[in-house]
C-alpha cells in the first residue's frame, strides 16, 4: 500500500499526493497537482474524495487525467487556462524550451529530472531502466535512447515550461529541426567528458538558423575525466560562441558536489538526500573564493558592455546589483549576444533546479520573440506579423504527426497567436480547406489531458484533424495567413522490402502510409512493373526502427533487402537541346517545339525552371506544361534513375500549332528534352559523404585507420580524448559504412564507438557509376 504521505517536491507551489488519506487544504496558483492511486479501482472513489473540498485560488481549474503506470494510477490537477478559456499564466511567464545535445549527453535523463523537481512526476524515470517517461515507446525504453520528440509541460516558479525532449543520434535529426522551428529558446547539453561532439554542433547550427536563444549546460559533472573548463573552450572553438559562465563547479567526478552561483556569489551544494531534491545556499569554498571572484568580473564585465548606464557606473567602480545582472543576463541571451553556461549532474540529481531557475531568469518567452511571420495566401508577397497575444486572430504551425491508437492521428500544434477551441473550425491556409478540431489535448509525453481552449504560446494536439500535414498552417479562416514552412532533409539511404505473406499486403501499405505521414524524412514508392516497394529514410537506424513500428504497431511481418545509398544525379555542363513533339494520327494531332537550356547549379541546390521565352513563342498557357513534364523527369535521372538535384532548365524559345497545340504535348516535349539534354550536359552520379568521428582506445588505433582507408575514407584530423582514447575524424562515403557498427565492434572488442553524419554529396568515382548504371539496366531490362 502507497504511503500516506504529501510532499512538496522542489520550491514552486507544487504537490504530489501518494494515497488518498492527506491532501494540502488548497491550490492557489496554477500549478501541477499529482494523485497517486495505488490501485486502477480505486482510482475515482479516492480522486473524488480527495478533491472535495479543495480551495482553488483564481484562474485554477482541476482536471483528472488518467494515465496508468505501473499498476497504479496517476491524477494530475493541473491548471491551465481556466474554464472559461481566461489565461491563468500570463504570457510574459510562458517559456517553450527544447532540450537538444549530441546521443547520451543525457537530455532525457535532465528531462526526468526537470519533471520530478517540478512536481510533474512523483517519481524519477531512468533511461537505463527504461521508465523514463519521456521515452515513452517502446522501442525507445528497450534501447535507451530517444526516437520521437516528446512535448510535455511543467511550471517552475509561476512560471509555465513547455518543454520538447529531442533525440540526439543523427537519424531522427527532423525532430531536432521540427522542434526547434516551433520553440521560442533551448538548452542545450554536454557530457562534461566529451565536450562538444559532432551532433551538438549539428544541433546548434540548427538553432543558429532558426535564430533560437540558448543556455549551455554541461553535464555528467560526476563522470570520471569530466571538464568543465574544456567544455567550455570547445564552446568557442568547435561553436564559434561566446560562453558567459554564471556558474562554476564545485569538486569533479566522484567529488563533484554543486556549483557556486556567480550571480549570487553563493555555493549551491547537493547533499544528495531526497533525490537532489534539497539543497542549500553556502558560503563558497574558500579554495574556490579567488577563481570566483576572477569568473564574476568576467560575467560583469562582458555583461554591462548591454546597458550605458551600467558600464557607467561599473567603471566608477559600482557593480550592478542581483537584479541588474540578471536583467543584462537575460538580455544577451535573448538577443544571442552570448550563452550562459551551467553545470551539474543530472543522473547524481545537482543541478536542475538552478538551471531551471535560469530558464525563467535568462530565456524568453514568446513575446520576447520577434512576431510570427507569415503572408497572405490571396497574396504572397503581402507579408503579415502576427504577435503572440490572446487578441489576435488564431494562427498556428502544424509541427508534427503522431498515429495515436485512440483517436486516430494527433496534430501537434504550436499557437503562436489567438485562440483555438474544441469543436471549432480552422482554416488549413497551404490547402485553403477548412478543419474542424475535434479535441484538444495536452500532451505529457504520450499520455493526455483533454483542454477546452489553447491560447497564444501554447502547445498542443489536435485530435480530428483530415487534412492537415506537418509543416502547414492552421489559423482563423477569417484572417488568413500562411506561416513559413519547414524543411524537410531528403533521404540517404534506402531498402527494398516485401511483406512475407499476402494478408501482410494491406497492412503494410496501410502502415506505411501512416509512418510517411508522421516522419516527412521517410518516403516510400512503389515500383508495380518489379513489383518491389522501396523505403527511404535518414540513415540504418531510422529504417531499422520504421520496419519494427510496422511489426509492432500495424502487425505486418516483412523481409527486408540490405541497404542501399540512395544516390543522387546532376549534370556538370551547360547544354542546351531543341525537341519537336509531333504526332498526327487521323484527327487533332499533337504538336510541340521547344528549346531548353540545362545549366548546373551550386552543390546542395535542387532544381529550379525558369521561362525566358519572349514575344509569346510558347504562349503562357503551355509552360505548365513544359514545367510539368521536366519536374515529373526529376524525380529519373538519365543514368540510374536516381534522383535529379543541382540542375537549372531554362525554356529559352520555341514555337507552337494553333490547332496541334496543347499542354499535353508541351508536356511530352518536355519529357524529351530532358532525355536529351541530360545526356549532353555530362551527367554524373552524386553519393552521400559522411563525416565519421570514431573514439577508440590507443592500442585499436591502426586497425581503425586500415579499416577506415579501405572503405574509400579519408582520414582528416586525430585527437585525444581522456582515458588514453584517440578521435579519428573522416569523410567516408555512406555506401562503404553500412553495419560499420559491427566491424568496429569486432574490431576493437567492443571498445571503440563511432557517430556520423552527412557532410556532403560527391562525384562517384567512375567504375562505381558504371556499375551502378549497368545494375539499372538488368532491373529494367
Ligand atoms: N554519470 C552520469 N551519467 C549520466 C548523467 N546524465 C545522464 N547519464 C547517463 O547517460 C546515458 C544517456 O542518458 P540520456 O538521458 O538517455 O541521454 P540522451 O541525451 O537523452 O540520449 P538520446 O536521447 O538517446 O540522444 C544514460 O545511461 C544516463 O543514465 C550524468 O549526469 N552523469
Amino acid at each position: 500500500m502507497a504511503a500516506e504521505s504529501v510532499r512538496l517536491a522542489g520550491p514552486s507551489p507544487v504537490c504530489s499526493f501518494n494515497g488518498s488519506q492527506r491532501r494540502p487544504a488548497a491550490l492557489l496558483s496554477p500549478a501541477p497537482f499529482l494523485c497517486l492511486c495505488p490501485r486502477a479501482s480505486s482510482v475515482s472513489a479516492s480522486s473524488s474524495q480527495f478533491l472535495a473540498g479543495l480551495r482553488l485560488g483564481p484562474g485554477c481549474s482541476w482536471r483528472p487525467s488518467s494515465s496508468r503506470r505501473r499498476g497504479q494510477r496517476e491524477f494530475s490537477v493541473f491548471a491551465m487556462a481556466g474554464e472559461d478559456g481566461k489565461r491563468t499564466v500570463p504570457l510574459k511567464d510562458y517559456r517553450n524550451i527544447g532540450i537538444m545535445a549530441h546521443i547520451d549527453a543525457g537530455k532525457t535523463t535532465t528531462t526526468e529530472r526537470i519533471l520530478y523537481y517540478t512536481g510533474r512526476n512523483y517519481k524519477i524515470g531512468e533511461v537505463h531502466e527504461g521508465t523514463a517517461t519521456m521515452d515513452w515507446m517502446e522501442q525507445e525504453q528497450e534501447r535507451g535512447i530517444t526516437i520521437t520528440s516528446a512535448a510535455t509541460t511543467t511550471f517552475w516558479n509561476k512560471h509555465r515550461i513547455n518543454i520538447i525532449d529531442t533525440p540526439g543520434h543523427v537519424d531522427f535529426t527532423l525532430e531536432v529541426e521540427r522542434a526547434l522551428r516551433v520553440l521560442d529558446s533551448a538548452i542545450c547539453l554536454f557530457d562534461s567528458v566529451a565536450g562538444v561532439e559532432p551532433q551538438s554542433e549539428t544541433v546548434w547550427r540548427q538553432a543558429d538558423k532558426y535564430g533560437v536563444p540558448r543556455i549551455c549546460f554541461v553535464n555528467k559533472m560526476d563522470r570520471l575525466g569530466a571538464n568543465f573548463f574544456r567544455t567550455r573552450d570547445m564552446i568557442v572553438t568547435n561553436l564559434g560562441a561566446k560562453p558567459l559562465v554564471i556558474q562554476l563547479p564545485i569538486g569533479s567526478e566522484d567529488n563533484f558536489q554543486g556549483v557556486v552561483d556567480l550571480v549570487k556569489m553563493k555555493a549551491i551544494v547537493w547533499s544528495g538526500e531526497e533525490l537532489g531534491a534539497k539543497f542549500v545556499y553556502d558560503d563558497i569554498p574558500a579554495d574556490l573564493q579567488e577563481m570566483a571572484q576572477d569568473y564574476r568580473s568576467q560575467m560583469i564585465e562582458t555583461i554591462v558592455d548591454l546597458d550605458d548606464e551600467a558600464m557607467e557606473n561599473y567603471l566608477e567602480g559600482v557593480e550592478p546589483d542581483e537584479e541588474t545582472i540578471k536583467k543584462l543576463i537575460r538580455k544577451g541571451t535573448i538577443s544571442s549576444n552570448f550563452v550562459p553556461v551551467l553545470c551539474g549532474s543530472a543522473f547524481k540529481n545537482k543541478g536542475v533546479q538552478p538551471l531551471l531557475d535560469a530558464v525563467v531568469d535568462y530565456l524568453p518567452s514568446p513575446l520576447d520573440v520577434p512576431p510570427m511571420k507569415g503572408s497572405d495566401p490571396e497574396n504572397p508577397e503581402a507579408t503579415i506579423d502576427r504577435p503572440a497575444s490572446d487578441e489576435e486572430p488564431f494562427a498556428g504551425l502544424a509541427f508534427k504527426i503522431m498515429s495515436d491508437p485512440f483517436v486516430g492521428s494527433l496534430t501537434f500544434v504550436r499557437v503562436y497567436a489567438g485562440k483555438l477551441s474544441a469543436g471549432s473550425y480552422v482554416l488549413n491556409a497551404n490547402k485553403g480547406k477548412k478543419e474542424r478540431i475535434g479535441r484538444l489535448l495536452e500532451m505529457h509525453a504520450n499520455s493526455r489531458e483533454d483542454v477546452k481552449v489553447a491560447l497564444a504560446g501554447d502547445i498542443v494536439a489536435l485530435a480530428g484533424l483530415k487534412d492537415t500535414i506537418t509543416g502547414e498552417t492552421l489559423c482563423d479562416p477569417d484572417a488568413p495567413i500562411l506561416l513559413e514552412r519547414m524543411d524537410f532533409p531528403d533521404p540517404v539511404i534506402k531498402v527494398a522490402i516485401e511483406p512475407k505473406t499476402k494478408a501482410d499486403v494491406d497492412k503494410m501499405a496501410n502502415g506505411l502510409i501512416k509512418l510517411a505521414q508522421e516522419d516527412p524524412s521517410f518516403h516510400f514508392s512503389r515500383d508495380e512493373e518489379i513489383n518491389q516497394t522501396v523505403i527511404e529514410g535518414m540513415g540504418e537506424l531510422h529504417l531499422e526502427i520504421i520496419v519494427d513500428r510496422l511489426k509492432r504497431e500495424f502487425k505486418v511481418e516483412a523481409n527486408v533487402g540490405a541497404p542501399q545509398v540512395n544516390y543522387r544525379e546532376s549534370i556538370s555542363k551547360v547544354a542546351e537541346v531543341k525537341y519537336v513533339h509531333k504526332k498526327q494520327s487521323g484527327g487533332q494531332g499533337q504538336f510541340a517545339d521547344i528549346t531548353v537550356r540545362f545549366e548546373p547549379l551550386e552543390a546542395g541546390s535542387g532544381y529550379e525552371f525558369k521561362s525566358e521565352i519572349k514575344g509569346g513563342a510558347v504562349p503562357k498557357e503551355y509552360i505548365p506544361g513544359v514545367m510539368k513534364g521536366l519536374e515529373e523527369c526529376m524525380s529519373n535521372g538519365v543514368l540510374a534513375g536516381f534522383p535529379v538535384v543541382g540542375v537549372r532548365a531554362a525554356l529559352v524559345d520555341g514555337s507552337y500549332h494553333d490547332v496541334d497545340s496543347s499542354v499535353l504535348a508541351f508536356q511530352l516535349a518536355a519529357r524529351g528534352a530532358f532525355r536529351e539534354g541530360m545526356r549532353k550536359a555530362g551527367p554524373q552520379m552524386l553519393e552521400p559523404i559522411m563525416k565519421v568521428e570514431v573514439v577508440t582506445p590507443e592500442d585499436h588505433l591502426g586497425d581503425v585507420i586500415g579499416d577506415l582507408n579501405s572503405r574509400r575514407g579519408q582520414i582528416n584530423s586525430f585527437g585525444d580524448k581522456p582515458g588514453n582514447l584517440k578521435v579519428v575524424d573522416a569523410l567516408v562515403p555512406l555506401a562503404e559504412m553500412f553495419q560499420y557498427v559491427s566491424t568496429l565492434r569486432g574490431m576493437t572488442k567492443g571498445r571503440a564507438s563511432y557517430t556520423m553524419q552527412l557532410a556532403k554529396f560527391e562525384v562517384v568515382p567512375q567504375h562505381i557509376q558504371n556499375q551502378l548504371a549497368a545494375k539499372e539496366q538488368e532491373v529494367t531490362a
